[in-house]
């Protein structure tokens, strides 16, 4: 680990060089290099205001980036501009679930989680036997089968984060960018959830700021932020790439994050921990 591009990256399900990117007239991100591997899980680690979502955003396409390129790979797997790509085909290849979303409160779960399905539907087309199939999986791979006829607002903001996920889950895309997916759910569907997508998605991209479950869950980190010191100065870049062991090394954790940290072996389990605390200096 140290260079921001992941290695032996030949077969990647996306691209990104030299990426900028600006918001309201500010610079955020700018000289963005990331390689996405086809079939891995990949977790961007940041601060708050980092970048993370702008990142994420470029990669599904729904936000142009001012310089540079973004690539996504066809079914092939030849890397080609991500705004080549009709946004139809695009959404054919990349599901993306957003940090936050307001949920259209008059729409049943089942439904809501059926627009998953457009990109792949004719038109006039919808509410077959297969969508509705491929609609129970979803939710009931996040344990909301049972209120596939629920109207979305008597979901609470746990329910309502799976059931989003559920959508995101039908679309059946191989690459799958999830901002923050954790976000409202306990302990035990952090957990599981996690499992889930892991099991689901050919190729995850994840935003996630706890720490400890990122050093588990996923086979390469980004992170994403300022070099020298870590500083916030100036747009934000992918500072280091790499298994998530070396990226959360107490060094680099203190530098991007600024707490102390040591990582541990789970005393029944074969896997580290990641335990965090308030750096020395920084009383
Ligand atoms: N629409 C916007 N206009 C102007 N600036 C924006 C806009 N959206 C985001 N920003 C700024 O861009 C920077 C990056 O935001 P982004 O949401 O990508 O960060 P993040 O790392 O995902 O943060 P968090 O961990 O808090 O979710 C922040 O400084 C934010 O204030």
């Amino acid at each position: 680990m140290t260079g921001p591009t992941a290695p032996g990256g030949d077969r990647l399900a996306a691209r990104l060089r030299g990426v900028g990117v600006s918001l309201g007239g500010r610079p955020v991100l700018a000289d963005v290099d990331l390689d996405v591997p086809r079939g891995q899980r990949l977790g961007i680690v940041g601060v708050n205001g980092a970048g993370k979502s702008t990142l994420l955003r470029v990669l599904a396409g729904v936000l142009h980036h001012g310089s540079g390129t973004a690539e996504l790979a066809g079914p092939d797997g030849r890397l080609e501009d991500l705004h080549d790509v009709r946004p139809r085909e695009r959404a054919r290849r990349v599901a993306y679930v957003p940090q936050e979303e307001v949920v259209a409160a008059e729409l049943l779960v089942g439904e809501m989680v059926a627009l998953g399905r457009v990109p792949r539907t004719r038109p006039w087309a919808r509410g077959g036997r297969d969508e509705r199939e491929v609609v129970l999986a979803a939710l009931d791979a996040v344990g909301l089968a049972d209120r596939v006829d629920s109207p979305c607002d008597q979901l609470s903001g746990g329910e309502r984060r799976r059931a989003v996920l559920a959508r995101g889950l039908a679309q059946q895309c191989p690459v799958v960018l999830l901002d923050e997916p954790t976000n409202h759910l306990d302990v035990a569907w952090q957990l599981r959830l996690l499992d889930v997508l892991a099991g689901q998605a050919e190729t995850l991209v994840a935003t996630i700021h706890d720490l400890d479950l990122a050093l588990r869950y996923f086979d390469v980190l980004a992170v994403v932020g300022w070099s020298g010191d870590g500083a916030p100065g100036g747009p934000a870049t992918v500072v280091a790439v790499g298994p998530p062991a070396d990226v959360l090394a107490a060094g680099h954790v203190a530098r991007h994050f600024g707490v102390g940290s040591v990582q541990v072996p789970h005393p029944h389990l074969d896997q580290p921990h990641l335990l965090i605390h308030p750096r020395r200096d920084h009383p």
